[in-house]
C-alpha cells in the first residue's frame, strides 16, 4: 500500500506549550480520513504540517513521497488543495465567480493578467459539477455561504490536486446547503484524490471516508477505519462525554447522553 500522507513521531511546541506530542498517522491511497476532537486539541495544526504551512518541532511529515525540510514546500502544495474559512477571507467578493475558481489554476492570483480560454473553460466545466454555472458572472459576494464553499470546492479542484484537505467546511451550514455540499464532495470518490476532513459533526461522516483519527490533547487517541473508531467508547473518551451511535445511511448519529463527564 502507498502511503499518501506519514506523520512520523511528530511534537508541536509553541513557546512553553506542547501542541503536538507523539502523533504518529499514515495515511494511504484509496483512503479518505476525518480528524475528530474537541475544540484545542490540535486538529488544524495537524493540517498545518501536512500542507507545510507549520514544521514539527521533532519528527517528519512525508507528503506524496516528498519529506518536508527536504524539499520545496511550494512544489508540494501544488497537489494539495486546501478549503477553510480563512481561504474564503482572502479571496475578493467582488470578483466574479467563475474567475474566483479560475485563480486555482495558479499558485497565485493574477490580477493583471488575462486569463487563458483554455482555463477559463475549464472554470466553467466545474462550476457546473457544482450546479453553480448559472452564477458564473455574479460576484462572488452575491452567492450564499453554502454555494461559497461549492465554489471553494471548485476552485481547489482546478489544479487538479492528489489531496484536498478540508477544515470545518460545513460549519455555519443549515442542513439543506449541509447535505449538498456533502453530495459534492461524495463524488470526489471518483477522482483519484485522497481527502483529509476536520469536523465538529459526526453526520458528515459520509460513505465516502473510510477512516477517522480522534485527537486529544494534542495526542492520537484512536486512528483506523471508521466503524472501528467510531465506537461509544471511543467517542465517549474523546469528547469526555458519554454518548451513543446510530449509524443510518453508512453514516454515524450521535447523542449525547446526559449525566455528564466520562473520565
Ligand atoms: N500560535 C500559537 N501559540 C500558542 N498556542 C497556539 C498557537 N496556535 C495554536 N495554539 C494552541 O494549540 C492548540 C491546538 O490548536 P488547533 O487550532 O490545532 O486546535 P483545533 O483542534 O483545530 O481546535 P478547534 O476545534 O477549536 O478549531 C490550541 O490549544 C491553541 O490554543
Amino acid at each position: 500500500m502507498s502511503s499518501i500522507i506519514a506523520l512520523r513521531d511528530i511534537t508541536f511546541r509553541r513557546g512553553e506549550r506542547q501542541i503536538l506530542s507523539g502523533v504518529n498517522l499514515q495515511v494511504n491511497k484509496g483512503e479518505h480520513w476525518v480528524i475528530l476532537g474537541r475544540n484545542g486539541c490540535g486538529k488544524t495544526t495537524l493540517l498545518e504540517m501536512m500542507t507545510g504551512y507549520q514544521f514539527p518541532t521533532s519528527g517528519t511529515v512525508d507528503v506524496l513521497g516528498n519529506r518536508f525540510g527536504e524539499v520545496d514546500v511550494r512544489e508540494v502544495r501544488k497537489e494539495v488543495g486546501y478549503i477553510s474559512q480563512s481561504v474564503i477571507e482572502k479571496l475578493t467578493m467582488r470578483d466574479p465567480v467563475w474567475e474566483v475558481v479560475a485563480t486555482g489554476e495558479y499558485a497565485f492570483l493574477r490580477f493583471y493578467q488575462t486569463i487563458d480560454e483554455e482555463v477559463r473553460q475549464k472554470a466553467l466545466r466545474l462550476l457546473d459539477e457544482v450546479g453553480l454555472l448559472h452564477t458564473a458572472e455574479q460576484t462572488l459576494a452575491t452567492l450564499s455561504q453554502g454555494e461559497r464553499k461549492k465554489v471553494l470546492l471548485a476552485r481547489a479542484l482546478m489544479s487538479n490536486p492528489k489531496i484536498l484537505i478540508m477544515d470545518e467546511p460545513c460549519a455555519g451550514l443549515d442542513l439543506y446547503e449541509r447535505e449538498k455540499l456533502l453530495i459534492d464532495l461524495g463524488r470526489l470518490s471518483k477522482r483519484n484524490i485522497t481527502v483529509i476532513y476536520v469536523t465538529h459533526h459526526m453526520e458528515e461522516i459520509i460513505p465516502l471516508f473510510s477512516h477517522v483519527a480522534l485527537v486529544q490533547d494534542g495526542q492520537i487517541l484512536s486512528a483506523g477505519p471508521k466503524k472501528e473508531v467510531l465506537s461509544p467508547e471511543w467517542l465517549s473518551r474523546a469528547y469526555d462525554w458519554p454518548v451513543e451511535v446510530e449509524w443510518a445511511d453508512d453514516r454515524p448519529w450521535i447523542r449525547a447522553l446526559p449525566g455528564g463527564i466520562v473520565k
